[in-house]
């Protein structure tokens, strides 16, 4: 049983005052009991993955926690329910996103949550925000370090800001 780990995060909105609301959660977050804020990323202004939207806001952090991965995932939730995130299309708009990425080298796989987090490895939006902060981390399905894995994907569409 994992009772304390290191966790990746990405934070992502592309609905309302976006840059505020990432950095609002993130804030809430580091707020929480038994959750430690370790490194955050640069933000960045990204083009949207799916359906046709608006630019995203994306970011990660490191989190030292002291609780199950089951419980952070309860707790992200929660903290996207607080910002009002309004559950729509799949991968359609979103006011807050928060999506746990890797918790120490953990391969985890139950109907509500896997780990890593399986779309993380294609994804420029989260490798290259997590690659400032984690960039020696080994993704344990890949077997590859985030600067690997970043090295592997276009990274156009994704601009600090
Ligand atoms: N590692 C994970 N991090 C966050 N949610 C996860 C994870 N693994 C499984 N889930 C499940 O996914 C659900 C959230 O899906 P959501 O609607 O946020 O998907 P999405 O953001 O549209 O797409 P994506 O998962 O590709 O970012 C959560 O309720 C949770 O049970
Ligand atoms: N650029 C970008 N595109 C996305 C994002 C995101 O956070 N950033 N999140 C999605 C749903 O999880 C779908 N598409």
């Amino acid at each position: 049983m994992n009772t304390h780990g290191l966790c990746a995060i990405a934070l992502g909105s592309n609905l309302g005052n976006s840059r505020n609301t990432v950095a609002a959660a993130l804030k809430s977050l580091s707020a929480t009991p038994h959750i430690t804020l370790i490194a955050q990323s640069s933000w960045y202004q990204t083009a949207a993955v799916g359906p046709p939207q608006p630019d995203y806001i994306n970011g990660c952090a490191v989190l030292q926690v002291q609780m199950t991965p089951q419980l952070m995932l309860e707790t992200l939730l929660d903290i996207e329910a607080q910002f009002g995130r309004i559950r729509r299309e799949r991968w359609g708009p979103r006011s807050l996103d928060l999506d746990l990425l890797l918790y120490n080298n953990l391969i985890l796989e139950t109907p509500t949550l896997q780990i890593p987090h399986p779309r993380m490895r294609d994804r420029a939006f989260v490798l290259v925000p997590l690659a400032e902060i984690a960039p020696t981390w080994i993704e344990p399905v890949s077997g590859k370090a985030i600067a690997q894995l970043v090295e592997a994907v276009d990274c156009s569409g994704v601009v600090r800001i």
